[in-house]
């Protein structure tokens, strides 16, 4: 009882009574377990820190390679991958006006149709203008909302295969059995209408093998859906940037494969129709895969007509950061030259495993087009060959690949090479590349002599 009220009430400092005494170790011993409990909470909180982190980290890591209907495709991490020109400024040299590069922009069709489609987006969008009388549209077959809706079972998630600018594309199963690729366009302010538009002008009545087929479309509404045949190998951006372990699955001969049919496909819509068509978006998430690593150029949702007596079109500049061609950033003059310098950044790209834009590298080495320039012109061709890539080509296969990258990338447009050019560049390389193998084989029984220059002569 003292204790209680000695400490209560009389308690002098300089008075160390055993009660007061003990007030102050109970007291200390408050202050003790209070900052122990902190201790214990920061532990605890930091703890939990360190462990959502490596969750999520590991999620991130496990999502690289999910399992797609068509067996593991590794998935690539957006933040690697592509930086679009959404931010950028480029100056107009001639106008001196200064042109936004944005992701997505408007499209404008030479024939006045997005004309049309703009005034239905004034007066309040959502109104179909196309309708399945369309003369554009009797190339295709036309499934209505219902019909889509059962394909892909109402547009369930387990059903997106993935998710671009303009929409997400889902995995379809029709009645018939065959499985296709749903785009449910996102109406974003009439901009389906126009993406629909472009790709059924583009390419609606064009088979390719190296082209993703669009074999129908849906308008309903205010709904604007496109039907492809599906692709069932993912696309070559996931496998050169996606995590495939130590050792890539696209060895030399199935990059240039894939190299060679994008050619064959860009070709075609540059030199087999009338009007021609700029793509204006290659780039490698835009080149799908099947399961023999066949190529096929899709997205065609920036394509540009080009006519016959026109040399090129002037048009808002659009395309993805670190393929769009110099000249076309600063003039927003397009013609399929533009075409030619992407597939030169993304030919680079197949034979480096690099992005065009890699911030995570060092600055000399952020940009690939520079640092694949600066590397072959010191001679070290050699050295740019993407170390997941097993057995590396010859010499000689390597040297004509690089110059073919490199007349891509001229700056002066007018002296790159055609697309049709870039294929029987490509193929030529073909032959004595399988030559050069069977050599190469009969000289595994011989003894070990080393031909191999060091060094490239470029
Ligand atoms: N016909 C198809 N078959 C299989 N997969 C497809 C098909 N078309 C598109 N995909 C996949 O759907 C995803 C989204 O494609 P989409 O063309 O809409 O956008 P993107 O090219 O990735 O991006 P963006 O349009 O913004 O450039 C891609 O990962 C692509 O691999």
């Amino acid at each position: 009882m003292a204790v209680s009220g000695s400490n209560s009430t009389q308690t002098h400092p300089s008075d160390q009574s055993p009660s007061s005494s003990s007030g102050t170790s109970l007291s200390n011993l408050k202050i003790y377990a209070a900052i122990g409990i902190i201790a214990a909470c920061m532990i605890a909180a930091s703890g939990l820190i360190f462990l959502c982190v490596r969750r999520s980290r590991e999620s991130r890591k496990h999502k690289m390679r999910v399992k797609h209907s068509s067996g593991l495709i590794p998935l690539v991490s957006k933040e690697i991958a592509e930086i679009k020109e959404s931010d950028r400024t480029v100056e107009d040299c001639e106008k001196g006006e200064v042109i936004r590069v944005e992701k997505k922009k408007e499209i404008e069709f030479e024939n006045g149709v997005s004309k049309k489609s703009q005034e239905s987006d004034v007066s309040g969008g959502g109104r179909s203008d196309v309708s399945v009388e369309d003369p554009n549209l009797g190339w295709g077959r036309w499934y209505s909302l219902k019909e889509l809706e059962m394909a892909t079972d109402g547009f369930v998630e387990e059903n997106v295969i993935g998710e671009g600018g303009y929409g997400i594309v889902y995995r379809g199963v029709l009645p018939d059995g065959s499985v296709v690729a749903v785009k449910n366009l996102l109406n974003n302010k009439g901009q389906a209408e126009k993406e629909f538009k472009v790709e059924v002008e583009a390419i609606g009545k064009v088979r390719h093998k190296n082209l993703v087929g669009l074999i129908g479309y849906c308008a309903e509404g205010a709904q604007r859906m496109l039907v492809y045949e599906f692709v069932d190998n993912g696309n070559l951006e996931q496998w050169l940037h996606g995590d495939v372990g130590p050792v890539s699955p696209l060895t030399w001969e199935i990059r240039m494969k894939i190299a060679l049919g994008t050619a064959k496909g860009l070709a075609y819509l540059h030199e087999g129709l009338e009007p021609k068509v700029v793509h204006r978006d290659v780039k490698s998430s835009n080149i799908l895969l099947d399961r023999k690593w066949n190529a096929k150029v899709s997205d065609f949702g920036l394509a540009k007509l080009l006519q016959p007596e026109a040399s090129y079109v002037t048009t808002r500049v659009m395309g993805t950061f670190g393929y769009v061609s110099p000249e076309y950033a600063s003039t927003g003059m397009l013609n399929e030259g533009s075409d030619v310098y992407s597939f030169g950044v993304l030919l680079m790209e197949i034979i480096t495993g690099r992005s065009p834009i890699d911030y995570s590298r060092p600055p000399g080495e952020m940009n690939l087009v520079d640092w694949f320039k600066g590397m072959v012109a010191n001679r070290r061709g050699e050295e740019v060959v993407d170390p997941l890539i097993e057995i590396p080509p010859s010499p000689r296969t390597l040297k004509r690949v690089l110059l073919v990258c490199l007349r891509c990338i001229d700056l002066d447009a007018n002296k790159r090479p055609k697309m049709g050019q870039i294929v029987h560049m490509l193929e030529a390389d073909d032959f004595p590349y399988r030559s050069e193998l069977r050599s190469v084989r009969e000289k595994d029984s011989q003894p070990a002599r080393s031909d191999v220059p060091s060094k490239l002569p470029l």
